[in-house]
């Protein structure tokens, strides 16, 4: 299968099919620092990445806003001084689609970006 992070994603639809409890165990190996929480029952991937200053947890923010941006797919970004909390899910649809997954390992990705 292609690499997470290189497919791409789908325009976020309402009627957007969101991924079955088989899809979710089989994604989340290729994620395993990311972890699937509900809110409000809404199915949502959450991962906190630390860093060493207020700076750079904002560069992170930006280069995560970027790619969030360029594909019309959105995380909630918490920035803090050290750390940065990034958590997504497909709003229209109400829980995960195949494109949290995909934007969860793009989002790692950014951590070697400078
Ligand atoms: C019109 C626009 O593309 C939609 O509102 C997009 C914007 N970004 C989005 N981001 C996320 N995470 N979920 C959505 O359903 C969503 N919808």
């Amino acid at each position: 299968m292609t690499e997470l992070a290189a497919q791409a994603c789908e325009a976020c639809r309402a009627d957007a099919p969101l991924v079955s409890d088989e899809e979710l165990a089989e994604l989340l190996r290729e994620i395993p620092d990311w972890t699937p929480i509900a809110r409000d029952g809404v199915m949502q991937l959450e991962r906190v990445f630390k860093f060493r200053n207020f700076k750079q947890a904002l560069a992170f923010t930006n280069r995560v806003g970027e790619i969030a941006e360029e594909v019309g797919h959105h995380p909630a970004l918490l920035t803090e001084w050290g750390k940065v909390t990034v958590t997504w899910w497909s709003h229209e649809a109400g829980g995960l689609h195949k494109n949290d997954f995909i934007m969860a390992a793009r989002t790692d990705k950014q951590l070697d970006a400078e």
